[in-house]
């Protein structure tokens, strides 16, 4: 399907999923930020954001790149600062987020491993706890479960369009624009490819 891309994207993508309405928010800078996910089994790793950008939600483990550094480089370092662990981390996607009226995008690399050594530990600023994405053999998650499932409900709103594509191996660019309702950012359009050749 061939469709114009949302400014900031680029590359031979197609499209996966798209959402919401209005223009795109204009931006003219993008600052560098990584995320990292590790998956174990039919685990995956999050961390409960206890301070700063993304409080009080689930994500995957990564922060700013700094001067100097490379995004897998970046991955690396915050992976150890924010859960204690050592991974293997491969690229796994890329994704533009933009918050209105901020005027520069968060260009996030996203990467995954599928083992790691140490063992996670809460931090100051993560408290990590490992999650399933296989259905239970019920069908039903039930609260007694010890892993429950994904909390997308606790997520930044884009990442249940990318997450799954993560845990398949394939990969993704997209680009995801927020809003302020209330005290809280809800996304207000979205857009997510796969790459061409992955397929
Ligand atoms: N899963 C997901 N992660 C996102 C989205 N938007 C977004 O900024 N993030 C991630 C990227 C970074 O990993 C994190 C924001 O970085 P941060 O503010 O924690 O950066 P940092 O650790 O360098 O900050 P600090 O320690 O210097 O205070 O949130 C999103 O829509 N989905």
């Amino acid at each position: 399907m061939t469709s114009a891309l949302p400014p900031g994207l680029e590359g031979n993508l197609v499209e996966y999923v798209r959402g919401g309405e209005g223009d795109w928010l204009p931006f003219d800078q993008k600052r560098f930020y990584t995320n990292a996910f590790v998956i174990q089994g039919d685990k995956i790793l999050l961390g409960w954001k206890k301070r700063g950008f993304g409080v009080n939600k689930y994500n995957g483990f990564g922060g700013k790149v700094e001067l100097g550094e490379t995004p897998a480089e970046a991955a690396m370092r915050e992976l150890k600062e924010e859960a204690g662990i050592v991974a293997p981390l491969e690229h796994a996607g890329s994704l533009l987020f933009m918050t209105k009226g901020a005027g520069w995008a968060f260009q996030i690399e996203i990467f995954s491993a599928r083992s790691y050594s140490g063992i996670p530990i809460e931090t100051d600023e993560m408290r990590p706890e490992w999650f399933s994405f296989a259905p239970p053999a019920s069908g039903v998650f039930d609260t007694n479960e010890s892993v429950m499932p994904i909390p997308y409900e606790k997520m930044w709103d884009d990442d249940v369009y990318w997450l799954p594509l993560l845990v398949q191996g394939r990969k993704f660019v997209g680009r995801a624009d927020f809003v302020m309702e209330g005290d809280e950012f809800k996304m207000a359009r979205h857009w997510f490819g796969t790459i061409k050749s992955d397929h």
